[in-house]
């Protein structure tokens, strides 16, 4: 069996890993995101633990991870099928899972988060973990468009909490954005940076200002598509086929927001909403509202604004 339930008792011990590069890592959330960074950390040779709230939710994500490293292993070990199977097996041996976060944090050098996009619960889980996760540990957030200080402050550890933003779908994509709130130590800023190199990935830095660098420019771009669409000013089809033929994008904007879930995609235009009451293009969307309502939350669900079964 690849995965493995957790063991509170860890070979290696949280002081031996002090200022050390960052061996363990905790992540929180086995949904898209959570998944993806596991098995990206994995694959790099760190150890992991997928936190999620219940085994069967644990279950798709693991299946999930298999699935993908073998789509990375078709093309990287194209002409080796067995040593790519190999490094499946190998990088699945690095991934153990929990439904107790508390429990795990105990070995842990860095915990990522990625659980909803809702400030009072990513709060609340941070609030929990400060109490229990040693010194050294630095935690971090995935979130989209939340400031990271405003979840750092329910942690007793500002220099020790920063922002490290990855892209869907995390094996594919390069960027990652790293976030350097007020508080954020330059030791913290700094290991988020080699970090997320240790993974292959390309960090760039970014302020702590409302979606970083890629979501202020992206969100505006898929909410006004949505509400060209409202308007009846174009089909989503002929909108999509648009921006990938006339603007190169690998995916038109409905086929990214289903990709994204639009229960996440409605969480970043809900909290802008508030943040910017007076600015139109985050006002609710009906479209959007509607189809979260019928749980038709994108292709992780086989239905957003396409169908997917
Ligand atoms: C309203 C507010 C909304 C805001 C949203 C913000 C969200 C967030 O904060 C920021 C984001 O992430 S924004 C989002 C940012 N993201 C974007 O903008 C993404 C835009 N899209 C893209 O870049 C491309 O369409 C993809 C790279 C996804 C797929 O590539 P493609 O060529 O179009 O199509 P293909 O034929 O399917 O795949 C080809 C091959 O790729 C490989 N592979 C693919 N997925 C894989 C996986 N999960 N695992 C492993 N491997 C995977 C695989 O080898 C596959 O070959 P196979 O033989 O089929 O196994
Ligand atoms: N979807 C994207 O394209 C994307 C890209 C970058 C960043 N993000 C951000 O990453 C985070 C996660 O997004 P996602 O798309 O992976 O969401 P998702 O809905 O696919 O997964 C979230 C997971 O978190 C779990 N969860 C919720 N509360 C939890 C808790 N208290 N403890 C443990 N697990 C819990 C859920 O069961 C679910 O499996 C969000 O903050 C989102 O804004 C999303």
């Amino acid at each position: 069996m690849a995965f493995f339930t957790h063991h509170i008792t860890r070979a290696l011990s949280s002081s031996t890993v002090r200022n050390a590069a960052i061996k363990h890592v905790t992540v929180i959330g086995g949904g898209l995101m959570g998944s993806g960074i596991a098995q990206v950390a994995a694959a790099t040779g760190h150890s992991v633990v997928l936190v999620d709230t219940s085994e069967d939710i644990l279950k798709k994500s693991t299946k999930g991870i298999e699935g993908s490293l073998k789509r990375v292993v078709k093309k990287k070990f194209a002409d080796k099928p067995e040593a790519g199977e190999e490094f499946v097996q190998k990088v699945l041996k690095n991934i153990s899972t929990s439904t107790d976060a508390a429990s795990v944090v105990q070995g842990t050098d860095l915990v990522v988060e990625a659980i909803a996009e809702n400030l009072k619960v990513k709060q609340s889980l941070f609030s929990t973990l400060d109490k229990v996760a040693p010194e050294h540990t630095i935690f971090a957030s995935n979130t989209s468009s939340l400031p990271i200080a405003d979840i750092a402050v329910s942690t007793a550890r500002l220099d020790r909490f920063g922002g490290i933003h990855f892209f869907n779908p995390v094996p594919m994509m390069k960027l990652v954005e790293v976030i350097q709130a007020p508080g954020t130590s330059q030791e913290t800023f700094n290991a988020l940076l080699d970090f997320s190199k240790a993974l292959g990935k390309h960090p760039v830095s970014c302020k702590d200002t409302p979606g970083f660098i890629v979501n202020r420019l992206l969100v505006p771009y898929l909410i006004e598509a949505v509400r060209l669409h409202e308007r009846g000013h174009g089909s989503k089809e002929d909108i999509d086929v648009a921006m990938k033929l006339g603007a190169g994008y690998p995916m038109g904007p409905f086929e990214l927001l289903d990709y994204v879930g639009l229960d996440t995609s409605k969480f970043i235009v809900d909290g802008w909403y508030q943040m910017e009451p007076e600015n139109p293009l985050f006002s609710p969307s009906p479209l959007l509202n509607k189809l979260v309502s019928e749980g038709k939350l994108g292709k992780k669900t086989g239905e957003g604004f396409y169908k997917y079964k």
